[in-house]
């Protein structure tokens, strides 16, 4: 059994259907990217299974670790060990980087934390996650936050997002990290190197999972940008 299991899920907007009944499962220790053009869904799906404000699926069950999760609030799934790192970072004034980091109650102390996102000078535990930090900064310690939560289910949206080309390689550490730790991984990304160090992809479109299996094949039907399927109409519109 999938520890992330979603069935037929659905979300709408005022006047559009974002998700249209999408099927998606993804096991503990499994790196999971999912791809697919700008405004399909990805992290609206990632918010869904967070359960954020406002994110209340239509129709369709979530369920982890054999449990349905979607009327639980947010809290409550963080509880079960579900997390994840934001596409933009938030910022918390007055907050410093050690007290963030040691609200995780994981494995891994703070300073480790650090410096397996690549900042290792202890100066960074005394500096606030406020805007003082540069937006690479702030984007590496939100990924050194989860890894301080040693969650079950780690879902990342574009994790390489703000990092500098040469620290990509750090960033894809991590998250084998997240997987020797038995950790289920969605690997929400637009970047073919991170969707390839997968152990499976899926691509969305049209609201639903199009293309899935093998991370090379996935990548290669993704690497025009386009849907194989509906050859980037938008399988809305099928
Ligand atoms: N509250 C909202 N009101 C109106 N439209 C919304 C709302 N939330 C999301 N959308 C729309 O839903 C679609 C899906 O957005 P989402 O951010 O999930 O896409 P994405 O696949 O993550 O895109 P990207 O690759 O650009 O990050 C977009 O067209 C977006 O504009």
């Amino acid at each position: 059994m999938a520890l992330l299991e979603i069935d037929g899920l659905s979300f709408s907007v005022p006047a559009r259907a974002v998700l249209e009944g999408l099927d998606l499962s993804v096991a503990a220790g499994e790196i999971h990217a999912l791809v697919g053009t700008n405004g399909t869904g990805k992290s609206t799906l990632a918010y869904l299974i967070m359960g954020c404000e406002g994110y209340r699926a239509g129709s369709g069950e979530i369920r982890f670790d054999g449990r349905r999760i979607d009327a639980l609030p947010l809290h409550e799934r963080a509880r079960l060990g579900i997390t994840l790192a934001w596409q933009e970072p938030a910022r918390f004034e007055g907050l410093s980087v050690g007290d963030y980091l040691r609200l995780g109650k994981g494995r891994m102390g703070a300073e480790e934390c650090l410096h397996r996102v690549g900042l290792a000078p202890p100066d960074y535990l005394t500096r606030m996650v406020d805007k003082t930090l540069s937006g690479g900064e702030r984007k590496r310690i939100e990924l050194a936050s989860v890894l301080a939560l040693d969650p079950r289910l780690v879902i990342l949206d574009e994790p390489t997002a703000g990092i500098d080309l040469l620290s990509i390689h750090e960033v894809m550490e991590l998250i084998r990290t997240f997987k020797a730790g038995g950790a289920a991984v969605l690997l929400i990304t637009h970047r073919e190197e991170l969707a390839r160090m997968a152990d499976r992809a899926s691509q969305l479109c049209g609201g639903r999972i199009v293309c899935s299996g093998d991370p090379d094949t996935v990548a290669i039907s993704y690497r025009g940008r386009a849907c194989l399927k509906c050859n980037g109409k938008d399988c809305h519109d099928d």
